[in-house]
């Protein structure tokens, strides 16, 4: 897509997901594929009050080609979803409660879902029968080793539609921006709904 209108769609995408509370403070960053390679927001801002001077475009080897001020301190995990999912053309890094918290309650690599009708909010799953599989990373501060990390997986098991890294937050991904969303806020409805469940059954 042109820089110009992947640049609306993402100042538009942080007025929406500020509003539903999944990026308090600084939190979250966003990203969309370009045509000469990517453009991620700067670093530290309020990302539901972003203007196009809060955008750096990348080529597609993560070097900078235009841009001012300091770029996301996660822009390699953008690079590296776009390097390893062929077909994904926006990211959308969140810290909803719900995605952190149940991040640091499951003490697997792996979050498995199943049972909800929300679940065919994600491209490709037809059934609320079928298990969704959503791979959790511990944080790390070092994001290039981060990133090397969901690379391994990714080449060991494709991962769809984002990941959960722990106590951290959710990376979203799709084929539009707007396909995007969609993920994100399904992904983020059943978060919800498994802490909720999760804390229901605590005190039966
Ligand atoms: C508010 S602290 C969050 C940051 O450490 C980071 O995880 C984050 O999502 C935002 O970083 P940024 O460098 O603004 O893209
Ligand atoms: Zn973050």
């Amino acid at each position: 897509m042109q820089n110009r209108y992947a640049i609306e769609q993402l100042i538009e995408a942080g007025v929406w997901i500020s509003q539903k509370g999944w990026v308090p403070a600084t939190g979250g960053n966003f990203s969309a594929r370009t045509d000469s390679g990517f453009v991620v927001t700067a670093s530290g801002y309020d990302k539901g009050q972003l203007a196009p001077e809060h955008f750096l475009q990348f080529d597609c080897h993560g070097q900078i080609e235009s841009g001012t001020g300091k770029p996301s301190a996660e822009t390699e995990l953008h690079l590296s979803i776009y390097q390893l999912v062929a077909d994904a053309t926006c990211v959308l890094h969140t810290h909803s409660v719900a995605a952190t918290v149940l991040s640091r309650f499951i003490k697997s690599d792996t979050l498995t879902i199943t049972g909800y009708e929300m679940q065919k909010s994600l491209t490709g799953i037809l059934s609320h029968e079928e298990t969704l599989q959503i791979a959790i990373f511990d944080n790390d501060q070092d994001i290039e080793q981060l990133a090397e990390k969901v690379a391994l997986r990714y080449q060991r098991n494709p991962l769809y539609h984002g990941v959960l890294i722990r106590g951290h937050g959710l990376y979203a991904w799709g084929r539009t921006p707007s396909e995007t969303r969609r993920h994100l806020e399904g992904l983020e409805f059943l978060f919800a709904c498994e802490l909720e469940r999760i804390k229901l059954e605590a005190t039966l």
